[in-house]
């Protein structure tokens, strides 16, 4: 398949970039038994590393996301640091109370433009998940809390496979029409590639002005900074990640973790596109988290660092 991008949609490089890191959340949602304590560390260090948006927790049904359940003890026990924004997901508006009891700074409602997967990770359909959010929407209008809008499975689904991106686009539309300030396309099994990337890309970009998107992908085949790449080329300036790249969906089989975000920021470095997020102090983080979870951080700029820092 050649790649031809819609010139209408080529931008070129954004200047600054601004991460949203969801490891916290998106990272350990996945992860069993991880303390509390450990997850307070992990927010309060990565507060000290530039980054500006952390997404800290969720208030899911703790019969669906056992690993979540304690995020209102995370948001009272960081230290808060001024300037960032602490984020939470609320799939409705018992959510959203909570996340607004727990002063979360910002929320996000998480759909997805595939029906299967809707299903399985919020137990309704696409139109009955926007049902769902209007509440959301309306009463976060009420408090001065911004939305963010995620859709799950831009460029494939676990359970349906394909996924059109008119109905990519439709639904970020759609949320986008709500009052999201921000709609975060996730290829949540990292399944995508340049190609399919920016197919899906045309049809948003029809609909989604350029400055409220953001890119979310997990790095299953490894494809993901090709990816981030392919959106920073069509101007997208928004890039969610995970530091060490932890991660994966509870609801989508398979899926290995986000892209990490020490990778995302040596990318930037090395492109000169500013995300204000100092990596030698984010990959220790990693190392850190990596240690406590058991596992070898899967950032490759993870693991160059750690073995330079051992050398020296
Ligand atoms: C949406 C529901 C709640 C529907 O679940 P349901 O069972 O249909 O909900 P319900 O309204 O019938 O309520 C059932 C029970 O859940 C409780 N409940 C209801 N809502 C809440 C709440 N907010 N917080 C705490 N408890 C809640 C409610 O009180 C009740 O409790 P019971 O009476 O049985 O004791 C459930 O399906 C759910 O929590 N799903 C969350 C799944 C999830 O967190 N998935 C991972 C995040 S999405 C993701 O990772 C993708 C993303 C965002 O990263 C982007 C990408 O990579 O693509």
């Amino acid at each position: 398949m050649s790649l031809t991008l819609n010139p209408e949609h080529t931008t070129g490089l954004p200047k600054a970039v601004r991460i949203v890191e969801v490891g916290p959340r998106d990272g350990l949602q996945n992860e069993k038994a991880v303390s509390l304590e450990a997850k307070v560390e992990l927010v309060n260090r990565l507060a000290e590393t530039g980054l500006v948006t952390i997404e800290t927790g969720a208030f899911v049904s703790p019969k669906w996301v056992p690993q979540m359940a304690d995020s209102a003890a995370v948001f009272a026990q960081i230290q808060r640091k001024a300037g960032i924004s602490y984020a939470a997901l609320t799939p409705n508006l018992q959510g959203y109370a909570a996340a607004k009891a727990a002063g979360a700074n910002e929320v996000a409602v998480f759909g997805a433009a595939s029906e299967a997967f809707t299903q399985k990770n919020i137990n309704c359909s696409i139109a009955e998940s926007l049902e769902r959010f209007a509440p959301v929407m309306a009463q976060a209008k009420l408090d001065g809390i911004q939305v963010r809008g995620y859709v799950s499975c831009v460029v494939g689904c676990p359970y349906q496979g394909e996924v059109a991106p008119a109905e990519v686009a439709r639904v970020a539309k759609a949320l986008l029409d709500m009052g999201c300030y921000e709609i975060s396309l996730g290829d949540t099994i990292g399944v995508g590639t340049p190609a399919k990337v920016n197919a899906m890309l045309d049809a948003v970009l029809a609909v989604v002005p350029v400055d409220q998107l953001a890119v979310h992908f997990h790095d299953t085949y490894g494809q993901a900074l090709s990816n981030i790449y392919a959106a920073l080329q069509r101007g997208i300036a928004v890039v969610d990640s995970s530091v060490a790249g932890l991660g994966g969906c509870p609801y989508a089989a398979g899926a290995s973790g986000n892209v990490a975000t020490e990778e995302v920021v040596y990318l930037l470095n090395g492109l000169g596109i500013q995300s204000g997020v100092d990596l030698q102090r984010l990959a220790p983080i990693g190392w850190l988290i990596s240690e406590q979870l058991g596992k070898a951080p899967s950032s490759k700029v993870g693991l160059a660092l750690k073995a330079k820092c051992q050398q020296n």
